[in-house]
């Protein structure tokens, strides 16, 4: 039997326990769900209030943890809304789709006046050709006339909107009732649709809140830093927060593995420089969880890396990727930015990409100036470089987009990296600041990140 697959599209601007409740409704009844928030659209101007990082963070808060329910981030990366007639095709050979929508879409149908018949893209052929699964919704009557010729009606009746849930949040209006826990406080940290431009820092506090550790036990200090925290720690579903224990590199590969949770990421350094990591000095076990912090919502890398076939193979970084000369041969690469090829040959030892948390990184290392932890802008740098005489580095604007390609691949290979971690050999790496992705760093308040890039720029 073919697998059943539940296609759950919707703005959900935001996502609330209304949708959460039909998303696990709908795990009951299919063997998968996917929820599809869409990007930008056309008739729905509200969409575009919130920026997209957001609204995919709380698309996962709200259903990431739901048994058989899969969250698709593939229209806010790529600032698009795909049409149900499109995701029909895109999915088709996964199983037996079954398009989701509310009673409010079908009201009308028996003349051919709904809003899927007259709204949708060959709305009029989907509604004969394509199975739905039907939402009755309160408020909306749903007559089995109206219904399209192969539906199937969920037995359920759940109180919400979205609508209800931004409007709450405009007036400042509690949503405790509306939005699950974790998405109420991420709603609060950042302003989102109250203040017109939403954060991307807050102050709050870690007091009384549970974490899953992860904690590097090769390293001798860690063991010492993890037996005081022990027995403390939780399971990650039943987590609040990540608490890493170790170096850059272990909250990198941290990042790396559990962004998708969407738990904001507390680090305490038992490494070299730990500038993604809270100072050991600043956590004792008996105030830990520390109760006065800043969370910072930091954007993520959208990576491509392009193979000499000519594949795109898509990754996310935190802090930092780049290309570095496979041979000792010098690389030869070609920088484009915006479309507009600026460097046509780049004579270098490598050419990197960082956001503002990974400036403070290799790319410093390369002479380029850390960034403030709350600027939007990343960072363009090369490595060693021999021509142009001059060139050294660039600041990025966040929608920037970056093409480094290796002119000479047969000569002078060159090999990829993102975060450290090897991605082999290339041909281009295609870069820009992610819509999707982005981690929650946290820092004790009295040494925050900000705090540490002073110090750099003034000398500790
Ligand atoms: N309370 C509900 N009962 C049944 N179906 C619902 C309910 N809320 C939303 N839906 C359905 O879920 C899908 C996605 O909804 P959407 O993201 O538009 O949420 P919404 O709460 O209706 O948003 P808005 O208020 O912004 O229009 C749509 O098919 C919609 O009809
Ligand atoms: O396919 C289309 O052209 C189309 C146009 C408008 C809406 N939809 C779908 O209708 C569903 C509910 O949309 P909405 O307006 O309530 O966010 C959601 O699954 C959308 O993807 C689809």
């Amino acid at each position: 039997m073919p697998k059943r697959i539940a296609i759950f599209g919707g703005s959900f601007n935001p996502p609330g326990n209304h949708h959460a409740a039909i998303a696990a409704r709908l795990a009951q009844e299919f063997d998968e769900v996917r929820v599809i928030p869409c990007g930008p659209r056309p008739d729905k101007p509200v969409t575009d209030g919130v920026p997209s990082v957001y609204r995919a963070a709380l698309a996962d808060i709200v259903f990431g943890g739901l048994a058989k329910v899969t969250v698709d981030l593939s229209d806010f990366e790529q600032e698009t809304f795909t049409r149900n007639h499109e995701l029909q095709r895109r999915f088709e050979g996964d199983g037996e789709l079954w398009h989701v929508v509310g009673a409010d879409l079908l009201t009308g149908g028996a003349r051919g006046e709904s809003l899927i018949q007259r709204t949708w893209a060959r709305g009029l052929e989907l509604w004969q050709q394509v199975n739905f699964a039907v939402l009755k919704r309160p408020g909306y009557t749903l007559e089995a006339g109206d219904l399209p010729p192969h539906a199937r009606v969920i037995e359920l009746l759940v109180e919400g909107s979205s609508t209800e849930i931004r409007e709450h949040l405009s007036q400042g209006k509690c949503v405790r009732s509306l939005v699950p826990p974790r998405a109420e406080a991420y709603l609060a940290r950042y302003g989102l649709y109250r203040a017109p431009v939403p954060g991307n820092w807050a102050r709050g506090t870690l007091e009384g809140a549970k974490f899953f550790l992860q904690a590097d036990v090769e390293n001798p200090r860690v063991q010492e830093l993890s037996t005081l925290l022990e027995g403390r720690h939780v399971e990650a579903r039943e987590a609040d927060f990540i608490n890493v224990i170790g170096g850059d590199g272990a909250m990198l590969r941290s990042i790396r593995e559990h962004w998708r949770t969407r738990l904001p990421f507390f680090g305490i350094n038992a490494g070299h420089l730990g500038f993604l990591l809270n100072a050991r000095e600043q956590v004792t076990a008996n105030s830990f969880p520390p109760s006065d912090v800043i969370f910072r919502q930091m954007p993520m890398l959208f990576l491509e890396f392009e193979d000499e076939e000519g594949r795109r193979h898509p990754a996310h970084g935190f802090n930092d990727s780049w290309l570095e000369r496979a041979t000792s041969q010098s690389a030869w690469l070609e920088i484009t930015v915006n479309h507009v090829r600026r460097i046509p040959k780049l004579v270098c030892d490598g050419a990197l990409v960082a956001t503002a948390a990974g400036s403070t990184a290799y790319a410093r290392s390369m002479g380029a100036a850390p960034l403030l932890a709350d600027t939007p802008a990343w960072l363009l740098v090369g490595s060693n470089v021999l021509q142009p005489a001059h060139w050294r580095s660039a600041l990025l604007s966040p929608d920037t987009t970056v093409e480094i390609r290796n002119i000479d691949p047969k000569h002078r290979p060159v090999q990829a990296y993102v975060d450290g971690l090897s991605m082999g050999r290339v041909v281009a790496l295609h870069a820009r600041m992610s819509r999707a992705a982005a981690a929650e760093l946290v820092f004790c308040a009295s040494h925050d990140m900000a705090e540490k890039i002073a110090a750099i720029q003034f000398g500790a």
